[in-house]
Order: structure tokens, then C-alpha cells, then sequence
């Protein structure tokens, strides 16, 4: 029987970013990746990314936490959802900072600015081809060879490319509307330069404090909100010079502030994370996969 099943869950947003919580703490168990899917099906519940807290391996730390995407992957990282995880536990103990532990190592989260608003530290981007990974060497990934439509005139081409904890692509383009991302977006997630696949975004350059993004996420699809993206994207814009280390992003589904911090380059997300209902997993969901 899943560790999931008759267990309680809350459903939660970041940004539009659709989240599931499962605190296992108390009752600890493996997810299994057709568990994951399981919730995601039909019958179950929709999200983006599934935040399960297992007990504590270290420390100093509230939760060993896996995150899950609607396929049954597991990604290394999710900003919007370690908000939401973040005031989950903030509501239930009175504290106001938080240390996880995730598969990308660990993450610091506190009360944002204003009420409502929470900080993730989401570490340090890495931009080394072997990092992010790529299936090849490129020396200089701000800009790589990439293109997809004719050769002569591509629809999207030359994307940044970073690892936030996950690997992430951005095209700069004119109009982030313009695009079918729900048909590029697949393409290029598996396209063989991204061995790991990749997050795909498409970002415009308002001016140096604000970016406008749309992404399409390795595993879920298309999404109001990917918080790493948001990250990815302003690093990327802020390393070709074009936008200041502090930027207002917007996503279809909110707002983010990200800060690329000069001092010792972790990139901090703030940003909302809303409360929608709680639940509880019907057994018979994972039936078929038990
Ligand atoms: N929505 C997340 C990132 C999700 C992870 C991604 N799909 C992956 O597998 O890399 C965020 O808010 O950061």
C-alpha cells in the first residue's frame, strides 16, 4: 500500500504554480514515482510539483524533502513550493526562518518582506556545460548553438543556459505570447543537447528591473509559475549585462522578486504562496499501482 494513501494533503499555489504537500514525518514512507502519478491522475489531484517532507537526515534541518513532478520525475528543486512548504511550517510552529534539506542540498526559506510574501535561498546558479548538463561542450553558455525552424529563420534560437538546481534554457524574444510554447516546449525539454532534459523558457526584457516569462517545465508541462525559472532568467539576463542583479519578474500566474546577491551569488526568491484546501488521499487512487 502507498505511503500516500488515506494520508492528508494540502493543495497550495506559488505564483499559479499548482503544489501539493505531504508531511510523511509522522509517518514516514517511500513515493514511488507511479504514486506521484497517481495523484496527478484524474481522480486524484492536479499540480505541477508534489513537496513530500520526509523526517529530518540532518541537523539542524526541518524536513528531507522530494519533490515531484506531475510525470512521477523528481526534480532537484522548486522554489514555489518550498514557499509553500515554508508556510505551512511557519503557520504550525510560530517561526519565521526554516532550513530544508532537498536532493539540491540546503535551503534556507524566512518571511518575506510583507505579510503573505517568503524568501527561498535557492543556492548558487552554476553555468558550467558539465553543470547544467549539456551533451556537449559549449564554453560560453550564456548563448548557446541552439535553434529550432529553418536554418535560415529560426523561431527560437541562442537560448542562456544555467542550472538552478535543475537545468533550465531561456530564449529572449520579443513577445513571450507569441509562441506555442505548448508545442516548442516538448521538443526542446528533450531535444539530446539536454541529456537531463530541461526547463524551457521564453523571457522578454522589459527594462533593466523587470523580465516577463512564460516556461514550459521539464516533467509537468505548461505552468502559470516556475520559480527556478524565475531565477534562471535573471541570472542568464543579469550575466549578458541587460538587466540589474535585483528584477521584478512576472509569470502568468504573479509576481517574483528575485535578488542575484552580490556578496556571495546565492539568487533569493520572494514571492507569495497561497493556501487553497486540504484533502485526503483515497486509497483506491493507488490501487492499481500498489
Ligand atoms: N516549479 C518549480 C520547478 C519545477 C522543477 C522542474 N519541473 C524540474 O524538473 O526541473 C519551481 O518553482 O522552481
Amino acid at each position: 500500500m502507498s505511503a500516500l494513501a488515506n494520508h492528508s494533503y494540502a493543495k497550495m499555489n506559488g505564483a499559479g504554480n499548482e503544489i501539493v504537500v505531504v508531511d510523511l514525518r509522522d509517518r514516514p514512507g517511500p513515493v514511488t514515482a507511479d504514486d506521484a502519478r497517481a495523484v496527478a491522475s484524474p481522480k486524484g489531484v492536479h499540480y505541477d510539483q508534489l513537496m513530500v517532507l520526509q523526517p529530518p537526515r540532518l541537523q539542524g534541518t526541518e524536513a528531507y524533502i522530494r519533490i515531484y513532478n506531475n510525470d512521477g520525475s523528481e526534480a532537484g528543486a522548486c522554489g514555489n513550493g518550498m514557499r509553500c512548504v515554508a508556510r505551512r511550517i511557519f503557520e504550525a510552529s510560530g517561526e519565521n526562518a526554516v532550513t530544508f534539506e532537498t536532493n539540491a542540498g540546503l535551503l534556507n526559506c524566512w518571511q518575506g518582506p510583507a505579510a503573505g510574501l517568503y524568501t527561498v535561498d535557492m543556492g548558487v546558479p552554476k553555468f558550467g556545460w558539465q553543470d547544467i548538463p549539456l551533451a556537449e561542450e559549449f564554453r560560453d553558455t550564456r548563448g548557446i548553438e541552439l535553434q529550432i525552424g529553418p536554418i535560415d529563420a529560426p523561431i527560437l534560437h541562442t537560448p542562456s543556459v544555467v542550472s538552478m538546481g535543475n537545468p533550465h534554457a531561456i530564449f529572449w524574444v520579443e513577445d513571450v505570447e507569441a509562441y506555442d510554447l505548448g508545442r516548442f516546449g516538448p521538443l526542446l525539454e528533450n531535444h539530446p543537447i539536454f541529456p537531463e532534459r530541461a526547463n524551457i523558457t521564453l523571457a522578454h526584457i522589459v527594462d533593466r528591473d523587470h523580465i516577463t516569462i512564460r516556461t514550459w517545465e521539464r516533467g509537468a508541462g505548461l505552468t502559470r509559475a516556475c520559480g527556478s525559472a524565475a531565477c534562471a532568467t535573471a541570472v542568464a539576463a543579469a550575466r549578458l549585462k541587460r538587466v540589474n542583479r535585483t528584477v521584478q519578474i512576472t509569470l502568468p500566474g504573479g509576481e517574483l522578486t528575485i535578488e542575484w546577491r552580490e556578496r556571495d551569488d546565492h539568487v533569493l526568491m520572494t514571492g507569495p504562496a497561497v493556501f487553497e484546501f486540504e484533502g485526503q488521499f483515497d486509497p483506491a487512487l493507488f490501487a492499481s499501482v500498489s
